[in-house]
């Protein structure tokens, strides 16, 4: 089976404690849906922050794209890392950036024309209900401006994988519905999605997506999704 992602027995420890993350395997395929799940404290973040290569395991196998990322040096994981859109749980806006230079930054790194960037960003910015916001500054956002700021920026490379934690923590129902749809319609684009939530509620909105949930550190499977991935779009 092709696969996007591939863990297999990932333990992670943070310092000299008990393994925060531990006999992590599954395989996640290209162009699906996936949501993980979790109470607080169960090891969420810590997962992603594996996934996009803000983290190396304590012990185990990663492949990310069919490579190798537990014994890649260093310098290579940029380029891979590139190919993800991460969507924080703290955001990590550029302050001194506007809103509108926060969501260009992906493309400007790519070396997108400037014409170009002009019209992909200002239609993004008004998609995530920011048109009257874009030369905004991120402190004086509210906090479910920023994160939509946020999401923004993940998604306006296209990315061939979307990481995303608690996206719709800071906003309204009706605007976490539309960023729903946003990761929807980027997802059957073929770009592979997971995204951290507690919501159940958000989960129940795509009922395609598998499902995968964190026990105190230890992965549950209640779709099947860690081995028959239910949706892979021709
Ligand atoms: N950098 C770190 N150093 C030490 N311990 C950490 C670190 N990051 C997380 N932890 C611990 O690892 C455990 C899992 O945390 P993590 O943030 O991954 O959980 P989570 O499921 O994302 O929680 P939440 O939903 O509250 O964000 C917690 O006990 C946390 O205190």
């Amino acid at each position: 089976m092709a696969s996007i992602v591939q863990f297999e027995n990932v333990g992670l420890r943070y310092g000299m404690g008990a393994e925060t993350l531990s006999d992590i395997s599954f395989t996640l395929a290209p162009g699906a849906f996936y949501f993980l799940t979790g109470a607080s404290g169960a090891g969420k973040t810590s997962l992603l922050k594996l996934l996009y290569l803000a983290q190396r395991p304590s012990r185990g196998l990663i492949r990310l794209f069919n490579e190798d990322v537990v014994t890649m040096p260093r310098e290579r994981l940029p380029v891979l890392r590139r190919r993800i859109g991460v969507v924080f749980q703290d955001f990590r806006l550029v302050p001194h950036l506007s809103a509108f230079d926060n969501v260009a930054l992906p493309l400007r790194v790519a070396g997108v024309d400037e014409g170009e960037i002009a019209d992909r960003v200002g239609e993004m910015i008004a998609w995530v209900g920011l048109g009257g916001r874009a030369s905004a500054r991120p402190a004086t956002l509210s906090g479910g401006e920023q994160q939509r700021v946020a999401i923004a920026r993940a998604v306006i490379g296209q990315p061939e994988m979307l990481v995303a934690d608690e996206p719709t923590g800071n906003v309204d129902p009706d605007m976490a519905a539309r960023l729903l749809h946003l990761f929807d319609a980027l997802n059957k684009f073929g770009t592979t999605i997971v995204v951290a939530t507690h919501d159940m509620h958000l989960v129940s909105r795509v009922p395609s997506a598998a499902i995968m949930r964190l026990e105190r550190g230890r992965l549950e499977d209640p779709t099947g999704a860690l081995r028959y991935p239910p949706r892979v779009p021709a």
